[in-house]
């Protein structure tokens, strides 16, 4: 029959969990404070193999001592990745509601162990709250999961270890006596243990990848968009016009750029200072977003001056869209920190004859001249745009 050795299972589960929390608590440290979490997700595993202790070395402690510490910690380990990871989406976890559970299911196993003596309801009892707690995690999860890997793979280890925890329980009222300890040899018991030290290990894993692809993309974001305003920074933008450029010469869908520029800024900072002129330029971008569709792109060109993309635009609805976006700005009113301002536009679509992305923006950038110098405070369209 398969059977493997029990209690060299338990000792390796507790060294992986040990191990899994040392790694995770040390590199906690090189992670920054906005990810969030991965102190809870370090102590799991290391309450995980606290459990494992009572359990191994059982013969040393009371079936009280070993029921009341080894159950209790287990449950709090996986109690613990759980809060780790509601910490990670930014919710907060209150432990008393907790904490009357965890009281409830250890008076269970006691009353099971000493009041009725009886290994398969403790068990099931056991397995059917642990259960839950893995399943609030698993929903957690896939509930917040976004298009990365980590969250489903973290899901999936821990849906695979919900049903062995379940089939461990079930079974128990077939295969086992009602008698039967932890180490009694039973598949469904190897299997039980081996699966508990790979989901550490795997949890523990697929929670650092999660901490791992949430730093990245702050990475990305931080490197693709300008802190001030939030707008794309000038490489991100200028990339998904040049991919626009490339789309309309193979498919022939147009395109337009607007070139907006915030009108005397100049006087803004010498009039009222650079960090006044800081919290103009953040409200004109949000105005600016607020006056764009989903598709399209915002991103600070220079100093006061702002790019946008429009896919799949042709000229009059260009100048529509700059039209709206230049009365959006001019509708903000002055406040006691931020004084009102204007923008000018200049608008060009892409033509056949264009080279390179290089031309349409020439045009953008003239017809925003031609605003300027007609006075400000108004949209140009580039000749022939
Ligand atoms: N506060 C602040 N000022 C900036 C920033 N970037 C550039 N500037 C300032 O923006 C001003 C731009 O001035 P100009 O290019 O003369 O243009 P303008 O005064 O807006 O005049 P027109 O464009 O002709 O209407 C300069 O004084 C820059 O120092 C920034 O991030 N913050």
């Amino acid at each position: 029959m398969f059977a493997l050795d029990l209690r060299s299972l338990t000792l390796m589960a507790f060294m992986t969990s040990a191990a899994m929390g040392f790694v995770l608590l040390m590199l906690r440290r090189h992670y920054p404070g906005s990810i969030r979490g991965m102190w809870l997700w370090g102590l799991a595993p290391v309450v995980a193999a606290s459990s494992t202790v009572f359990y191994g070395l059982e013969r040393l402690f009371t079936p009280l001592v070993t029921v009341v510490f080894g159950n209790g910690l287990l449950m709090s380990g996986c109690a613990l990745f759980y809060f780790g990871t509601r910490r990670f989406y930014g919710l907060r976890s209150g432990w008393r509601p907790w904490a009357v559970v965890g009281m409830l299911l250890l008076m269970g196993q006691v009353f099971f162990l000493v009041g009725y003596p009886d290994y398969r309801l403790r068990l099931a009892l056991f397995a059917s709250t642990l259960s839950v707690v893995l399943v609030l995690h698993i929903r957690l999860l896939l509930q917040r999961a976004g298009p990365g890997f980590a969250a489903r793979f973290t899901a999936g280890v821990l849906a695979v270890q919900t049903l062995v925890l379940l089939a461990r329980a079930v079974s128990t009222f077939w295969l086992d006596t009602p008698t039967s300890h932890r180490f009694a040899p039973s598949p469904m018991q190897s299997v039980y243990i081996a699966t508990y030290s790979f989901s550490v290990l795997l949890v523990s894993v697929g929670v650092l990848l999660m901490a791992s692809e949430r730093l990245r993309s702050e990475f990305e974001h931080l490197a693709n968009h300008d802190s001030l305003t939030g707008a794309l920074a000038r490489r991100a933008v200028l990339e998904d016009c040049t991919r626009e450029f490339g789309r309309w010469q193979r498919f022939d869908h147009g395109f337009a750029l607007l070139m907006v520029d915030v009108d005397h800024f100049k006087s803004i900072n010498d009039g009222h200072g650079h960090a006044v002129g800081d919290r103009v330029l953040s409200r004109v971008v949000d105005a600016l977003g607020h006056a764009l569709r989903n598709v399209d792109r915002l991103g600070r060109y220079g100093g006061e001056e702002f790019l946008v993309l429009l896919p799949e635009t042709g000229a009059g609805e260009a100048r529509m869209v700059a039209e709206r976006m230049r009365q959006a700005v001019a509708r903000l009113p002055a406040t006691a920190k931020v004084p009102a301002c204007t923008v000018s536009v200049g608008v060009a679509c892409v033509r056949h004859g264009d080279a390179s992305l290089a031309a349409v923006l020439a045009r953008a950038d003239a017809a925003l001249y031609e605003a300027k110098r007609l006075g400000r405070d108004r949209v140009a369209v580039a000749m022939d745009a």
